[in-house]
């Protein structure tokens, strides 16, 4: 049953005044006695998701304008109910023009901590890249796409610290099944063919100075050599075979070479990494993660 006597009815010429605009409640910004539960500080608090194209650099010079998913968030001090939500997102709009790279963040994250009022803040886009990828026999080629985050943040001392995430996807020959193969070969005459699989290697580094996304990308190709291909023809698929009886790994192998490039790289502070491997011999999968550790970076 109605019990109020409102109108249903929409004035699309009703203009806001300055007055108007004055008298809306402002709820966020009301006495601590509004909080609810604990007046505790919240360490982030935000928006996740929201998405808009944005430029981002390559090693050529060339701009690459890719759709952008943007995680937002700042502190929020005891005391205060709550942030003012909008900000996050049209602060950011101030620069979304510009192109993106990590050092760039800490830009934003000023403009937030302003904006906000807040003493810290946090951000995060994350967006596929495309890359091309020849093929490895036929000359032919195609693209590739990573999917990859940066990352910053910017804490109360006024510490700022970037971030790369990416994920790189290989093939894992495994070096025990293809012994076992060779074995059943050898000794009965028998064809056997050793498991392999798509495998997934992701990859968080904690930055000192700038990278190309390219650059991590090929840092994880010289490390585990055997990436998934795009365009194949049978050429191409002989030369992934041989390249898999060359550089067959366990999935231990896998996280300890790409440790061993990561920690050559100057501009990477700290690193975790964790390798997955999709087995075709199990259900399930093989998972390792290394670290680099250093004081105060990702362990
Ligand atoms: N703080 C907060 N705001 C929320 C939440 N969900 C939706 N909002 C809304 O986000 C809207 C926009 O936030 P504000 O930036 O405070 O908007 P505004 O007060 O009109 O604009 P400015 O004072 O100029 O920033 C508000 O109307 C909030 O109600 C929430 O969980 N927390």
């Amino acid at each position: 049953m109605i019990t109020t006597n409102l109108r249903r009815f929409y004035d699309p010429t009703f203009t806001v005044t300055d007055s108007y605009k004055e008298s809306l409640p402002d709820l966020q910004n009301g006495p601590a006695s509004l909080i609810e539960g604990a007046n505790v500080p919240i360490q982030q608090v935000g928006i996740s998701n929201f998405k808009l194209p944005l430029k981002y650099p390559t090693p050529s010079g060339e701009l690459l304008t890719l759709e952008t998913s943007v995680d937002g968030y700042v502190g929020l001090d005891a005391g205060k109910k709550g942030i003012n939500m909008g900000r996050i997102m049209r602060t950011f709009y101030k620069f979304q023009h510009d192109v993106f790279h990590p050092d760039k963040l800490e830009e934003v994250l000023k403009a937030y901590q302003d904006d906000l009022e807040s003493r810290s803040a946090f951000l995060k886009l994350s967006f596929s890249y495309p890359m091309m990828k020849e093929s490895l026999r036929s000359g032919l080629a195609g693209y590739q796409y990573y999917n990859v985050s940066i990352e910053g943040k910017l804490d109360e001392s006024g510490q700022f610290t970037s971030y790369m995430h990416l994920d790189f996807e290989y093939s894992s020959a495994c070096p025990c099944s293809y012994e076992l193969s060779e074995h059943a070969r050898e000794s009965r005459d028998l064809a056997a063919i050793p498991h392999s699989q798509r495998s997934v290697a992701t990859i968080t580094a904690q930055l000192n100075s700038e990278i190309f996304v390219d650059d991590m990308v090929e840092i994880c190709r010289e490390a585990l050599q055997t990436e998934t291909q795009v365009i194949v023809k049978r050429e191409d698929e002989q030369a992934f075979a041989e390249m898999n009886g060359a550089f067959q790994k366990f999935v231990e192998d896998a996280a300890r070479l790409l440790y061993d490039e990561l920690n050559k790289d100057e501009r990477i502070r700290d690193f975790v990494v964790r390798c997955a491997h999709l087995e075709s011999l199990h259900s399930h999968d093989a998972v390792s993660r290394i670290c680099k550790g250093v004081p105060n970076g990702l362990r």
